[in-house]
């Protein structure tokens, strides 16, 4: 495996893009939605970016990129349409340890982008290890035809399941067939068809009394 996949907590860390671009507006726009503060800096700023800048977390510095933009930050998009400056902002991100992607150049990257399947906490992250980027769009395009909103739905009641049962008691080899029963038993057909009486009955069929949509909190 060339590439090690993890999943990044960057809620409230601050990241700088620098590169303000239609390519800089996409990487913002996911970074923000994952809780980032994100400082950009850059030449210039598209409509959408500033749009975006006026109620979110976003910082727009309309000047040149000092190598003390990395103070603080905890990660760093480079996504500007110059290579060779692209490239000196990825050896200050390594100087000094950052995470650091430039968008279309692995070479200068330690981390690069998977293409996202997103439904509601579940993600679906598709990378081909730099091979072809065309191929993971093709691969997300069709995993979003074959994982409709449902997962999302079902993985929200999943969590409001365990979060009672941990609640309850610590036993995770107790648990296991609990959450494997509900997985097969057909709980994602029953909340992908609003089916509330039988998704009601099955909980609690599995789970015991006490267990259903409206104690746990989950409205369907
Ligand atoms: C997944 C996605 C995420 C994102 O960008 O957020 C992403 N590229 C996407 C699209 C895309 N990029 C390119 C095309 C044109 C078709 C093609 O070339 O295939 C298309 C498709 C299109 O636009 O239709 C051009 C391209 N990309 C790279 C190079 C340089 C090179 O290969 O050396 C070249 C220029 C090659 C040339 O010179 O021609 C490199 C990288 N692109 C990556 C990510 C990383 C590897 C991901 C993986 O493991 O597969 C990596 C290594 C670094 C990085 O950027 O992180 C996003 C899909 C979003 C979606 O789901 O729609
Ligand atoms: N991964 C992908 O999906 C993907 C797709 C298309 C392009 N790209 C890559 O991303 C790069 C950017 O693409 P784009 O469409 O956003 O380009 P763009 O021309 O729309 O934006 C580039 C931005 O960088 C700014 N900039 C240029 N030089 C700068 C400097 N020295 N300091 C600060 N800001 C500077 C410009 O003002 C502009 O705002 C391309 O060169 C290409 O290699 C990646």
């Amino acid at each position: 495996m060339r590439y090690y996949p993890v999943s990044l907590d960057i809620m409230g860390k601050a990241c700088l893009v620098v590169g303000g671009g239609a390519v800089g507006t996409r990487k913002v726009e996911t970074l923000v939605r994952c809780g980032a503060h994100v400082t950009v800096v850059s030449k210039a700023f598209t409509d959408e970016l500033k749009a975006m800048a006026q109620d979110a977390p976003i910082t727009l510095e309309e000047r040149a990129y000092d190598a003390s933009d990395m103070d603080g930050k905890f990660l760093v998009i480079v996504a500007t349409d110059d290579q060779a400056f692209n490239t000196r902002v990825s050896r200050d991100a390594e100087a000094t340890c950052k995470l650091c992607n430039v968008a279309d150049y692995p070479s200068a990257c330690n981390f690069i982008l998977p293409s996202i399947v997103q439904r509601g906490d579940m993600t679906l992250s598709i990378s081909t290890s730099g091979k072809s980027p065309a191929f993971a769009k093709w691969m997300r395009r069709r995993l979003e035809t074959e994982f409709g909103d449902e997962y999302g739905e079902f993985l929200e009641l999943m969590g409001l399941v365990r979060k009672k049962l941990l609640a309850e008691a610590h036993e995770p080899e107790a648990h296991k067939p609990l959450f494997e029963a509900l997985i097969a038993g057909g709980l994602l057909e029953m909340v992908k068809a609003g089916d509330k009486k039988g998704a009601d009955a099955f909980l609690t069929e599995v789970l015991g009394e006490g267990y259903t949509c409206d104690t746990l909190g989950f409205s369907l």
